[in-house]
């Protein structure tokens, strides 16, 4: 299966996923909290764009089922996925105007403008590939997670550890997979190989992602007037 073939090419990447002193400290509930209210408000905004591209794959989707699948996954990361944020920041003390004022990271701005850019410039399969990494990477870690705290849900981080690893989730990351799969299936090498390549720079955004998290890093580490 060609999904096979994109996680073989981003094995490395995604083995770091799993390594990384972020997601372990969601994990074993270590995660300073200052650190996870970064995360959580770069997140939020990732999201914004994120729901973006969902819709203009259901703007150029073919066929009604993959209008319908694009149109499910935006509107479960609106009302869903997005909720946890806000429940999250509710808890933190930051209030849902605030979260929507956050300044974004360079990190984050160039995460979305890639998708962005070539969800708009691409075809279904483009926008597939485009956020593919992360719903499936998201579900990866979620479910790893959860199998090692095996059911004890910590009282804090519990809450995101179960959503990503959710049948409900799951079921989102299975069903992209069984799109870009029907997708790809025919599809002459070369474009083969940019849906490959757009899930492997995706699949390093993400890796940035937890970077830019775990540094809290805005445009660049040290305090500089860059990161105003
Ligand atoms: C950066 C990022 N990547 C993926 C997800 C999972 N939707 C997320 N919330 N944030």
């Amino acid at each position: 299966m060609f999904t096979d073939r994109l996680y073989e090419s981003a094995r490395p990447i995604w083995e770091a996923y799993l390594d990384h002193p972020f997601v372990k400290g969601i994990g074993d509930g270590t995660l300073e909290l200052e650190k996870f209210q970064f995360f959580m408000r770069q997140d939020y905004l990732y999201l914004i764009d994120y729901c973006r591209v969902f819709a203009l794959g259901s703007v150029k989707a073919k066929s009604l089922d993959t209008m319908t699948m694009f149109s499910e996954l935006l509107h479960s990361t609106l009302s869903e996925e997005m909720e946890l944020h806000r429940n999250y920041a509710e808890r933190i003390g930051i209030s849902r105007e605030e979260l929507e004022e956050t300044k974004p990271s360079a990190t984050l701005l160039a995460y979305t403008s890639y998708m962005l850019n070539k969800a708009n410039q691409g075809s279904e399969a483009e926008v597939a590939a485009c956020v593919l990494a992360c719903t499936w990477s998201y579900n990866v870690i979620g479910l790893h997670l959860a199998e090692q705290n095996q059911g004890e849900k910590h009282e804090f981080y519990g809450d995101w550890i179960e959503m990503y690893a959710s049948d409900e989730f799951s079921e989102l990351a299975s069903s992209l997979k069984k799109l870009i799969n029907e997708l790809a299936d025919g599809l002459p090498e070369r474009e083969k190989a940019h849906l490959e390549e757009i899930f492997i720079h995706t699949s390093k955004l993400e890796y940035m992602f937890w970077e830019m998290a775990w540094k809290q890093k805005m445009w660049v580490e040290e305090e500089s007037f860059l990161n105003t």
